[in-house]
């Protein structure tokens, strides 16, 4: 499918066509002036073409993409997709514009007021010239809608929060992008690794990506909230608008129109362009150098503070043009973060290849944390987006089996060995529906400072690391704060007493098991789902106490069944009894592996 894509950003448009995952045109402008902008264009793999165009803002540069499209002959666009600052909590993932559509996202434009505007525009441009297309809009919420509330409430009034205060954070498409191309380099599943995406352009956010998903980020309500950035403020405290309305007599369309636009490396150093910046503090000149310090100092905050909020990181990724291009401002974002064993290599992070979405490694060899840069492809993903979404129209709904997990353990062989005797094997019986596995005869007992589970099944076949799920009921029983995990993910996991015949072992691997879907490609390919999809799975049931569980991750593996996993708190909280399916209520975000 031939798709055009624009993502205008706050100091810069850039447009693709893609086809598949191949781009054939990739255009931009950006360092906008009185004197025009720069304007870039690339023919497939051919150099980019660099000249000073006349556009003297973002919306006639949207107006002249038309004409450069004509100029390259390029035809027979199919769709066109548009990045979209603000989605709020309504759009949960891509949406296909209509008159209704459009009226709701101009409607969340107070709260990205530097963006939403020009990407509107671009949207209105597009249905005008290509009114038979379809347009998709892509969010950058739409990542961040599986923060958790401890991450998205502010500590204020309730009358507040009821009208919608909270935050959302932004970029959603290049931290998805970002950290799935971050797995994919280091060669690991993304739901095993805690990843931070650091997106340094114009605007900036940090994004903790914990197993897959977005858990916090810097942005909040609005895309003025965390980093310093090219013209905006970043964190202030709020008391700043008492103060300068007393003090200054501003009203706060005022403070609001400065810490959006007057702010920043721009309020700083005089030039939200870090390339000007980082030149004249080259120079000498202390402002500039300040600027830049400062910008490293919040970034590495927000390093450490994501650190702790996932228990540990296993790869940092560098991004958007200042990530991308400012090997001195990676290193001193780094610097000083060798005590979470943290080794940058300066031969690396001075020339990395960023050339075919290349996602380099820069870290020293004995660095416990991976550091990286890639180029971020938010056109790329709108376009897979798009496709996806247009695709998944004529997706067939397949009933999916609803299986009911009761408390149960995997057990490693020390483990076994621990409460059954030195060299025992377990007792192979009854087949589960998932080929290969079984339940063992043998039970075990699990024993928490506040009372015992006692006939708990141990699950086929053994594994490197043993697990013991249970259900939030369960561990209420056994006072023991167990966290909801997915499968394999226990770090950081409380222990709980395991007794068998012949001894007992304290193992940490308590978890409540997050809710998923195992399917096998073809199913899924039939569902329009890939691994890794967070998913939306309605319930019906007899007594109406049907649910839809939301934050249901999809896993793909060949030769498995499809089915999906719930617990016995889920399933007798949605009154399902023995038999029952679901159906696929939404894709949540789709998270397309190329
Ligand atoms: N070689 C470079 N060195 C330092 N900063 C750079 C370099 N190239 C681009 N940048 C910075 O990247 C920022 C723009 O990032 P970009 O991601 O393109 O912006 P936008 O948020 O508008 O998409 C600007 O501050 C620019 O100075
Ligand atoms: C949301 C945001 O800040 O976007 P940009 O980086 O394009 O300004
Ligand atoms: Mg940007």
């Amino acid at each position: 499918m031939r798709i055009l894509v624009f993502n205008a950003g706050s100091s810069s448009l850039k447009f693709g066509v893609f086809d598949g995952d191949l781009q054939i045109l990739k255009g931009s402008f950006d360092r906008f002036g009185n004197d025009g902008c720069d304007q870039s264009l690339a023919v497939g793999n051919a150099a980019p073409e660099r000249v000073r165009a006349t556009h003297s803002d973002i919306g006639t540069a949207i107006a002249a993409v038309p004409g450069l499209l004509a100029e390259k002959a390029v035809a027979g666009l199919q769709a066109v997709g548009h990045r979209l600052a603000h989605g709020g909590t309504e759009f949960t993932g891509p949406a296909l514009i209509d008159d209704a559509v459009l009226a709701r996202i101009e409607a969340l434009t107070p709260l990205a007021p530097l963006h939403n505007p020009a990407m509107i525009r671009a949207l209105q441009l597009a249905r005008d010239l290509w009114p038979d297309l379809p347009q998709v809009a892509v969010f950058d919420t739409s990542f961040h809608l599986s923060n958790p509330a401890r991450a998205t409430t502010y500590a204020v009034p309730s009358a507040w929060r009821a009208v919608g205060l909270r935050r959302f954070g932004f970029h959603g498409t290049s931290h998805r992008y970002v950290a799935q191309r971050a797995a994919e380099a280091l060669g690991r599943p993304l739901v095993e690794l805690r990843i931070i995406s650091m997106h340094l352009g114009n605007g900036a956010s940090a994004c903790a990506v914990q197993y897959g998903a977005s858990i916090d980020s810097s942005m909040g309500m609005t895309p003025l909230e965390g980093l310093v950035m090219g013209t905006r403020s970043g964190d202030i405290d709020p008391g700043a608008f008492g103060f300068l309305h007393r003090e200054l007599g501003l009203d706060i369309p005022a403070i609001e129109a400065a810490l959006y636009g007057e702010s920043g490396l721009k309020a700083l150093a005089g030039s939200a362009d870090m390339r000007d910046v980082e030149a004249q503090a080259a120079d000498g000149n202390t402002e500039a150098q300040l600027a830049i310090t400062l910008y490293a100092y919040r970034a590495r905050k927000y390093l450490g503070a994501y650190a702790a909020a996932m228990g540990g990181v296993d790869a940092i990724v560098f991004t958007g043009g200042i990530g991308e291009n400012s090997a001195s401002m990676r290193r001193r974002i780094c610097d000083g973060l060798q005590f979470m064993g943290l080794m940058l290599d300066e031969d690396l992070n001075r020339s990395p290849d960023l050339s075919d979405r290349a996602a380099p490694r820069i870290h020293a060899q004995n660095s416990r944390v991976a550091v990286m840069v890639t180029e971020t492809a938010e056109q790329l993903m709108i376009a897979r987006d798009v496709e996806a979404l247009l695709g998944r129209r004529t997706v067939t709904a397949l009933a999916i089996p609803i299986s009911v997990s009761g408390r149960h353990v995997h057990l490693s062989q020390q483990s076994v060995e621990a409460l059954f005797g030195p060299g025992y094997r377990l007792t192979e019986g009854a087949p589960l529906r998932q080929p290969g596995n079984w339940v063992a005869e043998e039970r075990v007992t699990l024993q928490g400072p506040k009372g015992c589970l006692h006939h708990v099944a141990i699950l086929g076949p053994l594994r490197p690391r043993t697990q013991i799920e249970v259900s939030r009921t369960d561990s209420f029983a056994l006072g023991i704060d167990a966290p909801v995990r997915n499968s394999g993910q226990l770090d950081n996991t409380p222990p709980v007493r395991l007794i068998g015949p012949h001894g007992h072992e304290d193992s940490t691997g308590l978890i409540i098991a997050a809710r998923h879907v195992h399917t096998n490609p073809t199913d899924a390919a039939v569902m329009g789902l890939v691994d890794g999809d967070m998913v939306a799975i309605a319930v019906k049931s007899d007594d109406g106490r049907g649910l839809t569980f939301g934050g249901t991750l999809i896993r793909v593996a060949p030769g498995a069944l499809t089915e999906m996993h719930l617990d016995t708190d889920e399933a007798n909280a949605a009154g399902i009894d023995r038999r029952a399916d679901g159906t696929l209520a939404a894709n949540v975000h789709a998270t397309p592996l190329p």
